[in-house]
């Protein structure tokens, strides 16, 4: 095979997941700065080992981004195998061969590996303790990525949404229009993640490595970096208030239209299979004082969606 040598040849960046919500913004962002290879489930299944390094091997890319995951929290509950091998083993098998081709590994990872005690945001360093099977899986993921020796930053995150693909604020859009009352759990405290200002984020770190480093370098100082960054939407709400601030501005902007009113519940009123923590704050210091990335305000990006959504 031909190797180029020319400095300025487009590295590749493997993008799992690319389907998915922050994984389709992802593709759109990363085209910038390189070859983005980003296979479908058919190419590439997660939850299968073996496919997972052959893609690696033949792509052979400088960096794996990968959003992709099992994020059905409840029917994590009773299929835990398959939670776990996309969650956790995947994440595993891609450290290992990134860490075989010198790739950089950006991995996501969730609020839900918190129990949610306390009522302080929690920093990357707090005690994890999942308490639904989806958490512990993607905690097993962050640990298995740590393990593989692979140059690697995790980006928990919390209650993505963007304009499409599945989230609780098209959700509750679509409810509001259907239903008279709607009634949504105001206990558990969080903020909203646009899933384009992750896709952002992680190009700003891409850049940032790359800047006027020639490739080796540009992993070393990946590797300096390594570890976990929490990255959240900045400010804080619960699902009641987002979904009471989305109805409002949705009404702003279809005066005509009738949607259902909003009850304020408690999460015992509300059963679920998977249990979900109280408190979901993350605090997103580290990633603004390491690697110069502010969140934007959940209250900025919920307009921003809305304006995208078509009527
Ligand atoms: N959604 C949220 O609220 C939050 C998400 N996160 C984390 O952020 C990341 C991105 O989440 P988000 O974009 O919302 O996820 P989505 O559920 O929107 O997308 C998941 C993606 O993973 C792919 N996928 C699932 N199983 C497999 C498999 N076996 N093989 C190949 N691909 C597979 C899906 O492909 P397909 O289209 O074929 O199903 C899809 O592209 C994840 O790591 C998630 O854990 C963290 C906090 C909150
Ligand atoms: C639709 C609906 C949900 N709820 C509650 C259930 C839940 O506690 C909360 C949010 O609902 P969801 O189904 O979006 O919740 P969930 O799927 O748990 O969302 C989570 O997904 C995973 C992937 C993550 O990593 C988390 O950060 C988080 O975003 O709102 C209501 O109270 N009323 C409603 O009508
Ligand atoms: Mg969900």
């Amino acid at each position: 095979m031909a190797v180029n040598t020319d400095s300025t040849v487009r590295e590749r960046i493997l993008v799992t997941g690319g389907t998915g919500q922050v994984g389709s913004e992802l593709v759109k962002a990363l085209a910038l700065l390189g070859d983005v290879v980003a296979p479908g489930r058919d190419e590439m299944d997660l939850a299968n080992a073996e496919s997972v390094r052959a893609v690696i091997r033949t792509v052979q890319p400088r960096w794996i981004v990968n959003p992709a995951a099992y994020t059905a929290v409840d029917k994590a509950e009773s299929e835990p195998e398959l939670a776990f091998a996309i969650n956790a083993e995947a994440v595993r098998t891609i450290g290992e061969e990134a860490l075989r081709i010198s790739a950089g590994v950006i991995h996501f990872s969730t609020d839900y590996v918190f129990d949610g005690t306390g009522s302080v945001p929690y920093i990357e360093t707090d005690a994890a303790a999942p308490v639904s099977v989806y958490g512990a899986s993607k905690l097993a993921g962050e640990r298995a990525l740590a393990q593989s020796g692979a140059a690697h930053m995790i980006f928990r995150t919390s209650w993505v949404y963007g304009a499409r693909g599945k989230n609780f604020l098209l959700t509750i859009l679509k409810l509001a229009r259907e239903r008279e009352t709607l009634r949504v759990v105001a206990d558990q405290h969080g903020a909203p993640t646009w899933s384009r200002d992750l896709a952002e984020m992680t190009a700003h770190v891409i850049r940032q490595c790359e800047d006027g480093s020639d490739q080796n370098r540009q992993l070393e100082v990946f590797a300096d970096r390594s570890g976990v960054y929490h990255a959240a939407g900045a400010g804080e709400t619960t699902w009641y208030e987002f979904a009471v601030e989305a109805l409002r501005l949705q009404k702003e902007r279809e005066p005509g239209q009738k949607f259902a009113a909003i009850e304020a519940i408690s999460t015992t009123q509300y059963p679920t299979p998977a249990r979900r923590p109280a408190n979901s704050r993350l605090d997103c210091r580290k990633l603004k004082d390491r690697l110069g990335w502010q969140m934007m305000d959940w209250h900025e990006s919920l307009r921003k969606v809305l304006a995208e959504i078509p009527q």
